[in-house]
């Protein structure tokens, strides 16, 4: 199955609540459609926000119109290549947001089978071609939009936004994402198909410049600290990550660094099998941040590519977890100044608004360089990955949804805003 599917098909708590609550505000006021079966809308995403767009909308067929829901040109980054393992990029691709010692300039391409993944120019998605039909063409797939329409007025508007609420997209994401829909529109009548590829596209706007591969460097080891709550999925996701990068031909080394948490060691150990890793644990309650120094040790005599370090996820005394972070940071840059390379926090996406506040705490215990958002299947809060990205801007690497080791995959901000509204892939 294509991971859209996949995520379409997981997303369905979200989506089919977003689906249905268009269907029902457009179902308690009905429009007669237009006399043409013409979209009643604007010609892109960019038209969605842009001032312009509140002059009379043309009448041209949409699939002859320019379409672009945000300009690639403007997508620097590389993209995750689903044979690379979910998020990798290069490092040329985006610098993160940890201090670094290599630049662009001094990355050379890695020896291992990463070198399959994308070159920096490359875009996260194609582009799509000028001759490719508008967003609406694609969307009803030529055919003529029948979907019931009801008229663009305040009321509805209101409602829009209390479901995009409902939805955990957040109260300023909401209105922000309401009045770009709004923006040149009131008063039309748009059609079911039509609001909700207008919601996609303003999601998509939101999520596009988040949507950023992990960065691969040349450095070994490459240092990747996983932080985040207990029960968030740290484990799962390194477990997924490190086979993944194992199945790209990178060496990998995992660190059990919550050391308090007997089941947590365990169940490392049973992904470190499945992906065939070394996982590298210490006595029930010893330094975290010896295991550090250790695994570091061993990651570094074994020319391994990357060393994965658990941490502990106890937000109960913030102080002590605080202390334990830095520890474990000070005393691997005791081997490497510039480690760790990423920072990655895992955040549960059925805690919804709360992953917000994880955000805020966590960037304040761990200098967090991205994102990693997990069970967004079996969710009606999907809508919070639109709120992290719109109010943190922090990169989005790749989502989880499901248990299995392939269902984490890079983050994909159309596919995602497609699901997240209920639209069918075409
Ligand atoms: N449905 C679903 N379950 C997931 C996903 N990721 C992780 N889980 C499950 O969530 C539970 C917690 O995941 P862990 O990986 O143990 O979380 P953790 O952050 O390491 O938690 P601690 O070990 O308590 O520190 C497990 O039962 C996982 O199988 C996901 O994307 N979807």
């Amino acid at each position: 199955m294509s991971f859209f599917k996949k995520l379409k098909s997981r997303l369905t708590r979200s989506s089919s609540r977003l689906e249905e609550g268009i269907e029902d505000l457009v179902a308690e006021k009905p429009a007669l459609p237009e006399p043409e079966a013409v979209p009643d809308v604007a010609p892109d995403a960019q038209g969605v926000a842009a001032p312009e767009d509140t002059k009379p909308e043309a009448v041209t067929p949409e699939k002859d119109k320019p379409e672009a829901v945000t300009p690639e040109k403007d997508k620097p980054e590389a993209a995750g290549s689903g044979d690379a393992g979910a998020g990798m990029s290069r490092p040329d691709a985006q610098p993160s947001a940890q201090p670094q010692t290599q630049d662009a300039a001094s990355v050379v391409p890695p020896a291992v089978p990463v070198q399959k993944m994308p070159a920096a120019a490359e875009p996260l998605r194609p582009a799509a071609p000028a001759s490719k039909p508008g967003f609406f063409g694609r969307l009803l797939g030529g055919a003529r939009d029948d979907s019931p329409r009801r008229v663009l007025d305040d009321e509805f508007l209101e409602s829009l936004e209390e479901l995009l609420i409902a939805s955990d997209m957040g109260v300023d994401t909401s209105l922000r994402v309401t009045a770009n829909l709004a923006e040149g529109r009131m008063g039309r009548k748009l059609s079911v198909n039509e609001i909700k590829g207008l919601l996609a596209q303003e999601v998509a706007r939101i999520m596009e410049p988040v949507a950023k591969p992990m960065p691969i460097f040349p450095k070994r080891p490459q240092v990747v600290l996983v932080v985040g709550v207990n029960g968030s999925g740290k484990t799962t996701t390194i477990g997924k990550l490190a086979s993944q990068f194992k199945a790209a031909g990178k060496s990998v080394v995992i660190a059990a660094g919550d050391t308090f948490r007997a089941a947590a060691v365990e169940q490392l150990k049973v992904w470190g099998e499945r992906a065939d890793v070394p996982v590298l644990t210490a006595p029930e309650g010893s330094d975290p941040a010896s295991l550090a120094f250790d695994a570091m040790s061993r990651a570094e005599a074994e020319g391994a590519d990357l060393l994965m370090i658990d941490t502990a996820g106890r937000l109960q005394n913030r102080a002590d977890l605080m202390e334990e972070l830095a520890k474990i940071v000070r005393v691997i840059r005791k081997k490497d100044p510039s480690a760790p390379h990423n920072t990655l926090l895992v955040l549960d996406a059925t805690t919804g608004q709360n992953a917000l506040n994880q955000v805020e705490t966590f960037r304040k215990l761990a200098d967090v360089s991205g994102l990693v958002m997990t069970k967004l299947d079996g969710t009606a809060k999907g809508g919070v990955l639109v709120a992290l990205a719109d109010r943190f801007g922090l990169p989005i690497h790749a989502i989880g949804v499901g248990e299995q080791i392939d269902d984490l995959a890079p983050f994909d901000p159309q596919e995602f805003a497609q699901a997240l509204v209920g639209i069918e892939a075409k």
